[in-house]
């Protein structure tokens, strides 16, 4: 059979070269071999919340499946069918005995796209970890990356059910995908953003579950004064939730005329509430400090939609990351797109993708 061989050690070596991989090949069809698979991490292989991902790109287009077990090290992929619209349900505690609180974000972004290039409409219901480390939050999921899909023409919305926290997870996200109608085009629009323009105001919220109020209270309040400070225009809400184990964070949103970028801090036993907060600001402080349009986890995000595209796209990030060159990598194996990562300064870059015609 022609496939196209991944190698998962390659550059950053970790679980979004398979994510990536799975997207493009069910998008493609194209069957996949990856080999060494989360290579460069300290247990390599798929953990739970990658061999979800696994089963969710398979479902979607009845894909054989070869080494689809925990802690595989290659998987074979081969797509049967185009990606079918319709309703599904993930849950990453299947995929390990004792559960997991693996992030349901990251299967998500594995199967939207497939879904928003398919004819009809779907609606995932995806169970796990939604603010959990490594890993985008619900928060980010909703308040940039989606924006900026919409943004390239997909149609989708995000709900969150319950919130899901390390170690139980149990969070549960619903997404609501428009598909493109019978014959319609399978193409997104181009990103150009270069120049994010004045900030507007930062957004977001001290997110608590489980906890007394006065941690969500403490989380947004702090945040708010840090960026006053900063004569930024804020509005921090304090949301108390309750979720299947106790967990905090602080999420922030920094809308810029032309931009969105996300940022957010976890909190752990020990961590003063206040101590959140400040993590969260310190992050978005950096990235005010650039002149980058979108933040250095959106950029390694945006390659892959930007290669279905029917056009040239072209955004500013800084830093650039290990991240950001691995997609660009695995989207150029499968030949559907040329990316160029041009450096700025000795950080900050512009990336620009040349969608195949
Ligand atoms: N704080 C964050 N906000 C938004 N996105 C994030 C954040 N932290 C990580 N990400 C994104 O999550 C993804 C993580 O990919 P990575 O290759 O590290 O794999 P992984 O499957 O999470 O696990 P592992 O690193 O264990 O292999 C990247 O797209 C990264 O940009």
């Amino acid at each position: 059979m022609d496939f196209i061989l991944i190698d998962g050690s390659y550059g950053e070596g970790g679980g979004q070269i398979l994510r990536t991989t799975l997207c493009l090949s069910a998008i493609t069809g194209r069957a996949v071999h990856i080999e060494n698979i989360r290579a460069r991490r300290k247990k390599p292989g798929l953990a739970a919340q990658h061999l979800t991902a696994v089963f969710a790109a398979a479902k979607l287009c009845d894909a054989e499946l070869n080494g689809a077990e925990l802690g595989s090290r290659t998987l074979r992929f081969a797509p049967r069918i185009k990606p079918r619209a319709g309703e599904y349900r993930f849950d990453v505690a299947e995929a390990r005995r004792g559960g997991s609180a693996g992030a349901v974000s990251l299967v998500l972004q594995t199967v939207l796209l497939p879904l928003a290039l398919a004819e009809g409409d779907s609606c995932v219901v995806a169970r796990g970890g939604t603010h959990v480390p490594l890993s985008p939050s619900f928060d980010y999921l909703h308040d940039v990356w989606l924006p900026y899909l919409k943004l390239m023409g997909v149609g989708a919305e995000l709900s969150l059910e319950r919130t899901g926290w390390y170690p139980i997870g149990k969070g549960e996200v619903r997404l609501e995908i428009k598909g493109i109608p019978s014959g319609g085009r399978r193409k997104l629009h181009p990103l150009k953003l270069e120049d994010r323009g004045e900030l507007i105001e930062v957004f977001g919220r001290g997110l608590a579950a489980n906890l007394p109020e006065h941690v969500s209270q403490r989380m947004a309040q702090r945040a708010e004064t840090l960026l006053r400070r900063k004569n930024m225009s804020c509005r921090i809400d304090a949301v108390p939730v309750r979720a299947a184990c106790p967990g905090a964070g602080t999420f922030l949103v920094a809308r810029y005329e032309r931009a969105l970028a996300g940022f957010g801090a976890l909190g752990e036993r020990g961590k003063p509430a206040e101590q959140v907060a400040e993590d969260a600001c310190a992050k978005l402080l950096e990235h005010d400090h650039t002149s980058a349009a979108v933040d250095e986890h959106l950029a390694d995000q945006l390659v892959l939609p930007c290669a279905l595209a029917d056009g040239e796209s072209g955004f500013t990030v800084d830093p650039m990351t290990r991240h950001l060159a691995t997609n660009a990598w695995v989207v150029e194996r499968f030949g559907i797109a040329e990316v160029e990562l041009i450096s700025t300064s000795a950080t900050a870059g512009l990336v620009r993708v040349f969608p195949s015609p």
